[in-house]
């Protein structure tokens, strides 16, 4: 539906509006003006997530278990679009917003920002993408980062990635990794691992229990590991 609407913004852009076309303008009824067809009603702002019949995946693993690696290569063979929970942050962070501050702290000490902040932030990138195909990396971390999402979104994924990493093989990618992040350091990571046991590995049962989990042994190199994620999606574009 949006994208017919936005289809004829040639047609309204080229004439001069009228009002039909200024109502038009406010996506509120368009087709009445070009067919005898019933006017459909189009609602202001985004289609709502539930009529764009959303795929969502979780991309979940300890840091510098490789999520972002893999999500790099499940865009360019399956087409979705990445959403990294951390890297939204971290945007916001360089960005100044207004509770930058609180966030640094948050990230350099390991711990989980308010899932409002987060859930607020993916949601926005969400409506704005014509995707209909997400992958949302590092997120969630928490029961209550999920039960967030579920409530303001109304979704939940049809899939959810697990990338399983022996602690001390997750350090040392991440000591490695010389991206310049505050929380790329021994003692910080010492803590985010720490945090994703207690935090995150409920979640990961979570989605065990109900079936949508994929748990994929994150030791090898990147296109050895891609190898087992590929027949993942595969199968369910298949469908
Ligand atoms: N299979 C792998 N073997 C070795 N290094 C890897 C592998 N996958 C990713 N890396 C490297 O490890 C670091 C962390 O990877 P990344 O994808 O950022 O993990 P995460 O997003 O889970 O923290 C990066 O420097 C990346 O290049
Ligand atoms: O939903 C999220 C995702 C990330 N983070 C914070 O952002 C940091 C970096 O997350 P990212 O996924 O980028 O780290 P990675 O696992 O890739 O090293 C985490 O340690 C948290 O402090 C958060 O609070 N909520
Ligand atoms: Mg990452």
């Amino acid at each position: 539906m949006w994208r017919r609407v936005t289809s004829l913004s040639p047609v309204i852009s080229t004439s001069k509006p009228t009002s039909l076309d200024q109502a038009a303008l406010g996506f509120k009824i368009w087709r009445s003006s070009f067919s005898t067809e019933t006017p459909t009603l189009v609602k202001d702002g985004p289609t709502s997530f539930k009529e764009r019949n959303l795929f969502i995946t979780f991309v979940l693993g300890g840091p510098g278990s490789g999520k972002g690696t893999q999500c790099q290569k499940i865009v360019e063979t399956f087409g979705f679009k990445h959403l990294s929970a951390g890297e939204l942050l971290r945007r916001e962070i360089e960005s100044n917003s207004e509770q930058w501050s609180q966030m640094l702290n948050t990230i350099k000490e390991g711990r989980i920002v308010p899932s409002e902040v987060t859930v607020k932030l993916i949601q926005q990138e969400m409506e704005s993408s014509d995707s209909n195909k997400f992958l949302i990396d590092g997120f969630p971390r928490t029961e209550e980062n999920r039960i967030a999402f579920e409530k303001f979104t109304g979704l939940e994924p049809n899939v959810v990635l697990f990338f399983d990493c022996p602690e001390e093989e997750m350090v040392k990618r991440v000591l490695n990794r010389n991206e310049g992040r505050v929380d790329d350091n021994i003692d910080t990571v010492k803590k985010r691992l720490k945090v994703f046991e207690i935090l995150n590995l409920p979640v990961i049962d979570y989605y065990s229990k109900r079936g949508k989990l994929h748990k994929i042994n994150a030791v090898g190199t990147e296109d050895e590991i891609f190898e087992k994620v590929r027949p993942i999606f595969s199968a369910c574009a298949g469908k």
